[in-house]
């Protein structure tokens, strides 16, 4: 997915936002233009820094990771962008509009129609019900009693709270409160769900399926997402790209896979240090082309054996007239079968072979190719994208420059 045929649908353009007295702001700004660091700002005008000059495009239905540590400017940023506070300097445009230029009213109606927020600490009204939870939002925007409950249910049925709706938040674990928390916000349908440190509060395992059940969600639901986390397995989990912060600046932004293979300065590259490459690189990355495909119409037992032979393969792979991948033939076997005088290719083919789709993790590949004496074959719809060979399997994880100790 190219960033260029896709749709912006935030577009943040040179974000600043300084904390502090009012009239030492220019001050604090000026020391900024001039490469001087937070620390020392803060010192010279009682400024704090929170991001500065921020720039970064979010594609429709894409999920967007803002990461850092504490301090890097993560909460600043998304704030922002739902104008709980106003940016010192820089422009903000949700679908080509600058909310930034925006009058209070212009803002509210932006903030009610296109941004759903899901917060770390739930925000539930203990005094409500789920689904009079959830209906929260709908019934600020003045819909009547009988759309927001019929909305609200559909939201929490989509959450996997079917059932729940008239039980009290205390009732629910803390994992059950969160989906509350996203159905409030799936309710309002809206086209971009901000959600900041949403999981955090979990239990690892329940964050792992709240994970798990956003990744389905957006299959399902295409929402644009800007997700902020402090927790880079979280970042590599859900995010489409991930933008790394470090003290109110981005220090990179790419996929997941980029900002591991090649991360941009020392500081990434610390950050990134102690990650399993294995989990993130995928079938995809690590394929590399098929050369061996014959098809029973153009070519029998004899002739896959000579194309063998020539290409220096010791199996070749049967495709049927759509290109679709239908068995594998050994050269042991396309062997003894010219031998015998044997002229079809289906009567040799082994039709049960392993083989996985282009996004299966490479930890999983490793083990699948201990196991089977023929290259791995990568398929989108039944067609072959790749194979995969253990020489090459463990020659791209070592040129991405990660230890291979575990393959
Ligand atoms: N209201 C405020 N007044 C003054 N400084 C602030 C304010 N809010 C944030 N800051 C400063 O801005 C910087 C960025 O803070 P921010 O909360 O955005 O970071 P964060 O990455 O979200 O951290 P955390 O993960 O701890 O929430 C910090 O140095 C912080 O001290």
């Amino acid at each position: 997915m190219t960033e260029s045929k896709q749709k912006s649908k935030i577009r943040v353009e040179g974000l600043t936002k300084v904390f502090g007295p009012r009239a030492r702001i220019p001050e604090a700004l000026h020391l900024l233009q001039q490469g001087e660091d937070k620390t020392t700002i803060l010192k010279k005008t009682k400024c704090g820094i929170g991001v500065s000059n921020v720039s970064f495009t979010v594609t429709e239905g894409e999920i967007v990771v803002i990461m850092g540590l504490s301090g890097s400017g993560k909460s600043t940023l998304v704030r922002c962008i739902n104008r709980l506070i106003h940016p010192t300097s820089g422009k903000i445009f949700i679908d080509d509009e600058d909310i930034t230029a925006l009058t209070p009213d212009a803002l509210r109606r932006v903030r009610l129609s296109k941004l759903g927020m899901v917060f770390q600490n739930f925000a539930l009204f203990p005094h409500r019900t789920v689904c009079q939870n959830a209906e929260y939002g709908l019934e600020i925007q003045g819909m009547d009693p009988e759309s927001r409950q019929k909305k609200a249910m559909t939201a929490l049925e989509q959450v996997g709270l079917k059932g729940w709706e008239n039980h009290y938040p205390h009732n629910l674990s803390g994992g059950m409160q969160q989906r509350v928390g996203l159905a409030r916000a799936l309710a309002l349908d809206p086209d971009i769900l901000l959600m900041d440190e949403a999981f955090s509060a979990l239990d690892p395992l329940i964050r792992s399926d709240m994970q798990d059940e956003l990744i389905g969600l957006q299959q399902k639901l295409q929402k644009t997402i800007v997700f902020i986390s402090h927790d880079l397995d979280e970042a590599l989990k859900l995010g489409d790209r991930i933008i790394l912060m470090k003290d109110g600046v981005i220090v990179q932004s790419g996929t997941g896979e980029e900002i591991l293979t090649n991360p941009a300065t020392d500081y990434v590259a610390r950050f990134v240090e102690n990650v399993d490459i294995t989990k993130v690189l995928t079938a995809e990355s690590v394929m590399i082309r098929p050369k061996a495909m014959v098809s029973p119409t153009t070519h029998g037992p004899k002739s896959a054996l000579r194309f063998m032979q020539k290409e220096g393969f010791s199996q070749i792979f049967v495709h049927d007239k759509n290109h679709q991948v239908i068995g594998i033939v050994s050269a042991e076997a396309a062997s003894e079968a010219s031998a015998r005088g044997e002229k079809n290719l289906f009567a040799i083919m082994q039709q049960d072979f392993l083989h996985v789709a282009p996004d299966t993790p490479a930890a999983d590949l490793i083990p699948i190719l201990a196991d089977i004496p023929y290259p791995l074959p990568v398929l989108e719809n039944g067609k072959m994208k790749g194979i995969i060979i253990r020489g090459s399997l463990l020659a791209a994880l070592a040129e991405r420059g990660r230890s291979t100790d575990n393959a």
